[in-house]
């Protein structure tokens, strides 16, 4: 296996970037602010331009104030360098557009052609869909109709999760899509991907002689993967309700974090030996075929009101937009197998929830413990060894050992060792969707998600999901601020196995040694 360092460097080709949605949350939050660290630090070169087009009337200025703001607001970047914002801003230009009607296209077509002739661009054109995704077909159609991939250059399509509610409508929604864009045109987001942590997963399993050789069902007893959130649905209340969490994180990231950690090193780190590899594993996932299965698999529940801090939370049936009997999952636990040579046997327990007492993504990879000796067991239990990936907020790596406790006989004392990436000083980490917008303009598709993936991902998703269609029975219910239903305990422990404390809540007993001076 070969590594290219060189890929960081390759800057991408000129182009225009067609920002659908440009009125909306996800490009204030992300998408401004992500452009914008790009041009700072230099990965845009200067032949682009970014068209905004939503609806709602907006001039140029309003435009680039908006920017002003989200960027302000958002970005790890100040907007405090008046040259320099001037030279970024003068690429942006804003057009009200309706998806709907094929006319806006044609122009857009026009205005295209002016900007590729301004900033000397060869044609290139970027399109992303930060749209619901009943619009995605409609942009594609009215993109080839209105002639927008007519210009001479290469065309890419990004578009936003959820890809589809389930199998058939994504199957539906693949083939509109097909009927204009090839598949290595399309660039499916799932951002967690774009994750410094969840990229380093690779490197850290087939980089390191003290990990690879162990990455097998003789060494590794469990995995655990934890994605947990403070917030609630937001203003997301329509969408999530008929979502929930299993579709809404289950489908996409944590399966995508299922597979960067059980795939099998791919023969070259490309990006689609890469894709081969992690479809692998999902083509290995156990499927659960009737409700009894689901229901000793998975667990699913729901927030009531309660406490985050300080704070009074209400129950998720009295957010806004949510129906007041929902029976909507905002928590799911499961165990999962992966049935291959490779992990036959090793639990895989996945979970995530909003309203957690905490914001974090971590991934726990418990190896099975020594056999007890005369030595030390007579005294002592030995904690078993872990490898810790803190994925969000934090980043970085901890491996918990055991060690002999200094001045004793042969006590033993668990000693973690960690290193805080986001401790170190001058690591900006760029954020997801700063690494995927530059990947998707130089064409690297290798932290996007091929169709194959997206399909077997609900295959899987969508067998729980009939089972709890069918047997509303099980739905548990865990106070706002909770770790969750205390049945998720209940799936490990009948294996004989514990969650272990995410974000760093060690035991008391255990020496840190570490960069971040806790
Ligand atoms: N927000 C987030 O954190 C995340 C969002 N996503 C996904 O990103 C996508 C966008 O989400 P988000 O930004 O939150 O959504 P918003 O509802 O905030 O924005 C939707 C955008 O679509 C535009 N729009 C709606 N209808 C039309 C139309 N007929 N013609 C032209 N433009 C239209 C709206 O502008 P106008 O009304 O002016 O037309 C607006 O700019 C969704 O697929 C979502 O699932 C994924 C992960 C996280
Ligand atoms: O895709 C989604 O992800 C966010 C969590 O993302 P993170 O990067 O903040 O961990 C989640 O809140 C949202 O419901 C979901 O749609």
């Amino acid at each position: 296996m070969t590594y290219n360092t060189n890929v960081e460097s390759i800057s991408p080709d000129g182009a225009v970037y067609y920002l659908f949605g440009a009125t909306g949350d996800l490009a204030r939050r992300k998408l401004f602010p992500a452009l914008f660290s790009l041009y700072k630090e230099g990965k845009l070169s200067e032949n682009f331009a970014v068209v905004g087009l939503a609806r709602r009337p907006r001039t140029n200025e309003q435009f680039r104030s908006d920017l002003y703001d989200s960027i302000n607001e958002f970005c790890r970047y100040k907007a405090d360098d008046a040259e320099l914002w001037s030279r970024f801003t003068e690429h942006f230009v804003y057009m009200s557009l309706d998806i709907n009607n094929v006319d806006g296209f044609r122009e857009l077509n026009a205005l295209s052609t002016e900007l590729d002739q301004k900033f000397d661009i060869p044609g290139n054109r970027l399109f992303y869909l930060a749209l619901a995704p009943s619009l995605f077909g409609p942009v594609s159609f009215n993109l080839r109709d209105g002639g927008l991939l007519e210009s001479k250059g290469w065309h890419r399509l990004v578009i936003e999760k959820p890809f589809g509610y389930d199998l058939p409508s994504a199957q539906k929604l693949n083939e509109q899509l097909n009927q204009v864009f090839k598949e290595e045109e399309i660039f499916r987001i799932d951002h967690y991907l774009g994750k410094e942590m969840v990229q380093n997963i690779q490197v850290i399993r087939f980089a390191n002689a003290f990990f690879e050789p162990l990455w097998n069902n003789n060494h590794i007893a469990n995995v655990q993967i934890t994605l947990s959130e403070t917030v609630g649905v937001e203003e997301r209340g329509g969408y999530y309700d008929k979502s929930g969490a299993l579709r809404d994180m289950g489908q996409n990231h944590m399966l995508q974090m299922l597979t960067m950690i059980a795939m099998e090193p791919p023969s070259r780190l490309h990006g689609e030996d890469i894709r081969d590899e992690k479809v692998k594993v999902l083509r290995s996932l156990r499927g659960y075929t009737s409700s009894d299965d689901v229901r000793e698999h998975v667990i699913r529940g729901q927030y009531t009101e309660g406490q985050v801090g300080s704070k009074e939370l209400p129950g998720y049936r009295q957010e806004d937009s949510v129906d007041p009997e929902s029976v909507t999952e905002t928590y799911f636990a499961a165990k999962v197998f992966v049935d291959n040579f490779r992990w036959a046997g090793v639990p895989f327990y996945i979970r995530t929830g909003k309203r957690m007492p905490v914001k974090t993504t971590e991934v726990v990879v418990e190896f099975k413990s020594m056999p007890n000796n005369v030595l030390f067991a007579q005294r002592h239990d030995l904690a078993p060894n872990l490898l810790v990936i803190r994925v969000n907020p934090m980043e970085g790596i901890y491996i918990k050992i055991n060690a002999k406790k200094p001045g004793s006989d042969n006590a033993v004392q668990p000693v973690s060792m960690e290193f805080c990436q986001s401790c170190q000083i001058g690591i900006n980490t760029p954020e997801a969707y700063e690494r995927l917008i530059h990947d998707a303009a130089r064409g690297d598709s290798t932290y996007f998600t091929r169709w194959d993936e997206v399909s077997h991902a609900w295959e899987f998703v969508d067998r729980i999901a009939q089972a709890w269609r069918e047997d509303k029975g099980d739905l548990a219910f865990y106070p706002a601020g909770s770790w969750g239903p205390e049945e998720a305990g209940k799936l490990l422990e009948k294996d004989g196995f514990h969650w272990w404390p995410v974000n760093g809540q060690e035991e008391d007993n255990v020496i840190w040694i570490t960069n971040s001076g806790k």
